[in-house]
């Protein structure tokens, strides 16, 4: 082969190889839009990376001439947003921070615009003619994380506090933002390396005896760890509540106001209502927030013995909804003696653990048996749908019985299942790290157990987890975080 032509695909080589290692060690810059898609009255657009202020600096002209480049940290400056064909597109502000000092650790900077979908688009586009590529979700902060300027147990809170749907939920994600779960793992994690820094130790002197005074210490740093893991684990079900909010049914014979009780608590007409036995057909769902408790209504077919196909269908699911439900409320009409299909009704509500007796048709006065629902049920709410009368204390029981109202979690409370998942691992290793310890097993027997549990510990806040799965974590993020 001509001497000239391999010369040149070597070359190539060259720069194919370097353009590899540039960008896996240069980071390129990303942007985003920051304030999702709807009209709103300020929008922003994030960037990150190198070229970040020099991108902005080709985009942006401040009314005092001063250039991004030479603007101190956090300071908004005044100007304007200049589309590709050199026409402004808004007038607006503008501001960076440069790295380590920023949410990212890299060079960042921001566009404070007009809330305006479009402009925010064809600002976007004036990024990407200026060099910058679109974000990827959570990329971010994914970012913040792979530049320690976060663990991933604060990374992740980031995602839960965007997602917060009560203010419990989101005291809660600001409590971990906050490093509440990373620092009592962090904390296990380090007296569980000091420990074994010991046993490796003994492992290489294996002629020393550990003594006896050693041997108690190692014990109740291992049983230490034990109570911060099992405390942690024990508030996974409160979590679990605190995310996903509380499955209810809401049942009762047709008629008796169920979908008009849906309505009046959700503050407008979600469920069809007429006056015709068997109206709600399918069943519906809304959620509702209770104080600081999100409750997942479930409004059902009335409960009674049909021989209309589709209406029994229906009355089998609200079967369902009753079973596969936390709390179960029961609606009965107060104007009515109670019948049959009401005191099936009670029947499926008293199998429930949490239940709650409606009586509804307030009304139109009182006809209905209310001690026999307390005997059965405990608790009977007097209500009318119609007027709203007794909706209110309605809720307010609905949220006691739940437990909320309690104290406000400060990032205690873990919400996360992946992380319950390791801290439930490295719980089991601690636990049998102390039990080789008692048992006399030889140090290396302990030092797997706690080998183990650091691993785990260590996928909670990300010292140690791999690497797709961190993408896979980013990846649930929303764009411009
Ligand atoms: N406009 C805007 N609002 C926002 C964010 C943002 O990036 N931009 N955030 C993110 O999405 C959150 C705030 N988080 C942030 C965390 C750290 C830094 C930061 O620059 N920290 C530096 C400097 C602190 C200082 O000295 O003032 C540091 O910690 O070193 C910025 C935002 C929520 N609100
Ligand atoms: N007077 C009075 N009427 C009510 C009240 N609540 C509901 N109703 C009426 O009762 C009828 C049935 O209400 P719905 O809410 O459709 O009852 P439902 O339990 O959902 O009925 P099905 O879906 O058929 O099982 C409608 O005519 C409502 O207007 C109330 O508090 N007072
Ligand atoms: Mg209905």
């Amino acid at each position: 082969m001509d001497y000239q032509v391999l010369w040149i695909i070597k070359f190539c080589g060259v720069i194919k190889f370097y353009g590899f290692i540039g960008r896996s060690t240069m980071p390129d810059t990303i942007a985003a839009i920051a304030t999702g898609g709807a009209v709103c009255a300020v929008g922003i657009i994030r960037l990150s990376g190198p070229e970040a202020i020099a991108a902005v600096d080709r985009i942006f002209l401040a009314k005092s001439g001063i250039k991004m480049c030479d603007t101190e940290d956090r300071k908004l400056v005044y100007g304007a947003l200049m589309g590709g064909n050199g026409a402004v597109l808004d007038l607006c502000l503008c501001t960076v921070s440069r790295g380590p000092h920023s949410y990212t650790g890299e060079d960042t900077a921001e566009l404070h615009c007009h809330g305006s979908p479009v402009v925010l688009a064809e600002g976007m586009r004036a990024l990407f003619g200026a060099g910058v590529r679109q974000a990827a979700a959570g990329e971010f902060t994914k970012r913040a994380f792979l530049n320690g300027r976060m663990d991933l147990s604060q990374a992740e809170a980031v995602a839960d506090l965007i997602e917060a749907e009560t203010a419990p939920a989101a005291q809660n994600a600001a409590g971990q933002l906050q490093g509440a779960v990373g620092g009592r793992i962090d904390a296990v994690y380090n007296a569980l390396v000091d420990l074994s820094a010991h046993f490796f130790a003994v492992i290489d002197y294996p002629d020393e005896d550990i003594d006896d005074f050693e041997l108690n210490n190692y014990a109740s740093v291992l049983s230490g760890a034990e109570t911060t893991l099992r405390n942690l684990l024990e508030t996974v079900e409160r979590g679990r509540v605190m995310k996903d909010g509380v499955k209810t049914a809401i049942i009762g014979r047709p008629n008796v106001g169920k979908s008009s009780l849906l309505n009046a608590l959700v503050g407008y007409e979600r469920a069809i209502v007429t006056p015709v036995a068997g109206t709600t057909r399918d069943t519906i769902e809304e959620k509702l927030r209770v104080g600081g408790v999100l409750l997942r209504l479930t409004d059902t077919a009335g409960i009674r013995e049909t021989s209309d196909e589709v209406e029994r269908l229906g009355v089998e699911r609200a079967r369902g909804a009753a079973s596969g439900a936390a709390l179960v409320v029961a609606v009965f009409d107060g104007s009515a003696p109670l019948g049959d299909d009401d005191r099936i009704v009670m029947d499926i509500a008293a199998a429930s653990e949490k239940k709650l007796a409606v009586v509804n048709k307030s009304d139109l006065g009182t006809a209905a048996d209310i001690g026999e629902l307390e005997r059965r049920l405990g608790t009977a709410l007097i209500v009318s749908a119609r007027t709203g009368d007794g909706v209110e204390a309605f809720a307010r029981a609905a949220e006691k019985l739940l437990g909320g109202g309690g104290p406000v979690p400060a990032g205690e409370i873990l919400t996360n299942q992946r992380q319950a998942e390791a801290i439930g691992q490295a719980l089991e290793s601690v636990g049998q790290a102390l039990k080789a310890l008692n048992a006399g097993v030889t140090p290396d027997a302990v030092l797997t157990e706690i080998e183990t549990a650091l691993a785990a510990l260590g996928e909670v806040t990300g010292k140690t987890i791999r690497e797709d799965i961190v993408g896979r974590i980013f990846e649930r993020f929303c764009v411009g975080k």
